[in-house]
């Protein structure tokens, strides 16, 4: 694995409606991500957070695509500053956050990498565009938009779409599907691992068979980490919790695995809100899961 990494902070809480989001990069740094990964030999660059600068009261109530400019404006920024990483030789690690940060991650990302191969770890399939999203927050939409589906101030964010291709996506933990996600998976064919198919073959599988599927295709790899794809009762600060979902020890073992298979070269923890948490449980589990994506083992 990259031995240098650059952590940037995106305190987005744009793509959604609920209060607190925004403090997610201070909370995972409070529980102690750089010293975790010093400790691991890395050379731990954190340039600190994007500028937000959220309005107190949000400007667009009843949007289909609500806060769309701000967010294309922010992302564009976090797009800028993961490019820069990458060509600084270093390993993009950023925190959220809303998930429609992925939109900024992925236009910086994909810039450098024909193929890139996204995880997509994740109670929800964020694969709505303005017309099937029930709620109008873009953080519902960032893969649609990575995938090149929905508005042009999202999809042609760095001036080029699509960012991914659906064959090298791979969802993790899905439970939570609106209609239109589910019709979009179908159409493309897109590989989803849903709470069914984890709990039926197990954590285990689910990663080998991952892995396999990356395997030829791309040495790019990009983890996109809903906290919310972790059951609630394990991370419970997130805004949009849905019960049933995957467990701290299989999340765990899944990044053991992946940090083996060395296949990883960008990630993003998202979602992880203190406000709703209980003693910053969400962002310790959050740092954890990071420790063994970088390779931390027991003895
Ligand atoms: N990144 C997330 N937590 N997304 C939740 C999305 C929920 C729902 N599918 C929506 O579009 O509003
Ligand atoms: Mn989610
Ligand atoms: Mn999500």
């Amino acid at each position: 694995m990259n031995k240098k990494i650059m952590i940037i902070g995106m305190p987005m809480d744009l793509g959604q409606m609920r209060r607190g989001v925004d403090m997610g990069p201070s909370a995972i740094r409070y529980a102690g991500i750089v010293e975790r990964l010093s400790s691991l030999n890395y050379e731990v660059h954190d340039i600190g957070d994007i500028h937000i600068g959220r309005p107190e009261i949000s400007i667009d109530q009843d949007s289909k695509l609500r806060n769309l400019e701000l967010i294309a404006e922010k992302n564009e920024l976090l797009a800028n500053e993961v490019h820069k990483a990458i060509e600084n030789g270093a390993f993009p690690l950023v925190f959220g956050g809303d998930h429609s940060i992925a939109i900024g991650t992925l236009a910086g990302v994909s810039k450098h990498y024909e193929n890139l191969g996204v995880i997509w770890y994740d109670a929800h399939g964020d694969l709505n565009t303005a017309e099937t999203s029930p709620s109008g927050n873009i953080h519902g939409m960032p893969l649609a938009a990575s995938l090149g589906l929905g508005h042009p101030a999202l999809t042609q964010l760095g001036g080029y779409a699509p960012k991914i291709k659906p064959e090298n996506v791979v969802i993790i933990g899905a439970r939570a599907l609106d209609e239109g996600e589910k019709v979009l998976i179908k159409e493309k064919g897109i590989k989803v691992y849903t709470m069914h198919e984890i709990d039926l073959i197990g954590m285990t599988k689910v990663i080998e068979e991952t892995i396999e599927h990356f395997r030829g295709r791309t040495n790019h790899v990009h983890l996109s980490l809903d906290l919310d794809g972790l059951d609630p009762s394990d991370a419970p600060g997130v805004g949009t919790p849905v019960i049933g979902g995957i467990s701290y020890r299989e999340s765990h073992l899944a990044m053991e695995m992946l940090a083996e298979a060395s296949i990883i070269t960008s990630a993003e923890f998202v979602e992880v809100n203190p406000i709703l948490d209980e003693k910053n449980k969400t962002a310790i589990a959050a740092v954890a899961l990071m420790g063994s994506l970088f390779g931390e083992k027991l003895l």
